[in-house]
């Protein structure tokens, strides 16, 4: 098997689509590697620029190190398997996975032996007089993978095999897929939009954005170290909660100010000291389901904790989701980077605004109602802790569902509704972005 690289690949579409844009990626000799991200961030069109079935407007592709770039598709030698299986409806199904061998120079005799060791491979012996029409969707699927491996396939591409069969099944040849990539050494580059697939069955997993390469790393890194807002909200189920805050380091404590409340940090510890530097900056706080967790109140030692009342129990059996109301205001998918790019300011600083001062529910107010644009951007300390968390009007008819996060909690110990909650938030498990939506490392 090769390896297979992309640099600085380019492909705008002559409709001006940038498609990918500079991606950078090297899959090794026998590696598995997927390409996830949301709908039309570009991981179809780089398949197909490594596949040869586009030509890329800048940058290459390079096979066991040699650009192939220009290079006709066929000559590259790599098996691509489609969605849709693409299998000829009125061939059998040996006839189907010979196809690929009847182009090369193998004699009948040799030709079958070789369906034969394939179809055993992956379980499909006994299909092999069928016609595709007479398969099952997991089935047709088996047939196409074993198409692509017949021939003199030196790495795979594989472009959302498995989106047309059924979840159950799905599962299943997730595993088997993986496994005999595995055991065959197979070099592969496999897009998904689904992150269980993507992260259960890649030796790394490559996130892209709007053609963009985001991050790239084994499946565990990715998720527990995000390098961006858009990789911390795109990975995880249920996704991380998102809150708008600001970091204020008054003296010598370190606050996290959510709006309706402040979560002290642990001052001396290395992990939160750099973050005294920052004083006044507004951050979006994200924390996982796990990050959070109840404890008694008050609770025992030092630990920074967020406070609410749980407005909801999802008991999934082995464990639960409760979701408790903090009266913090989320961070909105458009400024994760979820659905819309957003380079600019912070939506909170474009939208604060000054309210009338000495008013009794200034406060109040000032972190539930929408706020009109200003005429210029405020200053950044404007209370004692100097934040209000806004939302944008433009994007959002109503604020989204008022500040609620969601923590995962066993069985053995589930609060009930409208109870009062404590949560500790583990230092851990704190992350938290800048305005640019990039990572804001603790020490
Ligand atoms: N031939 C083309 N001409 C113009 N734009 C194109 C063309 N092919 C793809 N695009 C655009 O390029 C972007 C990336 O498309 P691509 O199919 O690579 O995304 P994707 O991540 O594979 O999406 P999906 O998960 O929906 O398949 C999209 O905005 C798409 O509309």
């Amino acid at each position: 098997m090769v390896s297979i690289a992309t640099d600085r690949l380019t492909k705008v579409f002559p409709d001006g689509t940038v498609a990918v844009d500079d991606v950078s990626i090297e899959v090794s000799s026998g590696e598995f590697v997927t390409l996830l991200g949301p709908t039309g961030c570009g991981k179809s069109t780089i398949l197909r620029l490594v596949a040869g079935l586009e030509e890329p407007t800048s940058g290459e592709v390079l096979i066991d190190g040699e650009p192939v770039t220009g290079g006709a598709g066929p000559t590259r030698q790599l098996s691509m398997v489609f969605q849709d299986y693409a299998l000829y409806p009125h061939l059998t199904v040996a006839e189907n996975i010979r196809f690929p061998l009847s182009l090369g120079p193998d004699s009948p005799t040799e030709m079958s032996a070789r369906v034969g060791e394939i179809a055993d491979q992956l379980g499909i012996t006994g299909l092999l007089d069928r016609k595709p029409g007479q398969l099952s969707g997991g089935q047709r699927q088996r047939v196409a993978m074993a198409r692509a491996m017949a021939g003199e396939s030196r790495a795979f591409l594989l472009d959302e095999p498995l989106s047309n069969v059924d979840a159950g099944l799905r599962a299943e040849l997730r595993t088997e897929v993986a496994a005999l990539a595995r055991r065959l050494a197979m070099t592969t580059l496999y897009v998904t939009h689904d992150q269980v697939e993507a992260m259960t069955m890649a030796d790394r997993v490559a996130v892209l954005r709007r053609g963009r390469l985001q991050q790239i790393g084994p499946p565990g890194e990715v998720y527990r170290d995000p390098h961006t807002l858009f990789v911390a909200a795109f990975l995880g189920t249920p996704r991380a909660n998102l809150l708008q805050a600001a970091i204020y380091a008054p003296d010598d404590r370190v606050l996290l100010d959510v709006g309706s409340q402040l979560i002290e940090l642990p001052s001396d510890d290395p992990r939160v000291r750099p973050l005294r530097e920052r004083h006044t900056e507004r951050v979006t706080l994200a924390l996982r389901a796990d990050a959070l967790s109840p404890v008694p109140d008050p609770p025992p030692g030092p630990v920074p904790v967020l406070r609410g009342a749980v407005r909801l129990v999802e008991n999934l059996g082995h464990e639960a989701l409760v979701h408790v109301t903090t009266g913090t205001l989320p961070t909105s998918s458009e400024q994760a980077n979820l659905e819309y790019p957003a380079d600019g300011p912070h939506l909170s600083e474009l939208l604060a605004d000054d309210l009338p001062s000495g008013h009794p529910v200034r406060d109040r107010l000032s972190r539930m109602i929408p706020h009109p644009r200003p005429e210029q951007p405020p200053a950044t300390a404007r209370t004692e802790y100097g934040f209000y968390p806004v939302y944008d009007p433009d994007l959002r008819s109503e604020p989204p569902t008022a500040g609620e996060v969601v923590v995962r909690v066993p069985i053995s110990a589930l609060p009930r509704v409208g109870e009062s909650i404590t949560l500790a938030v583990d230092l851990d498990q704190l992350m938290l972005f800048d305005n640019a939506g990039n990572r804001i490392r603790l020490g």
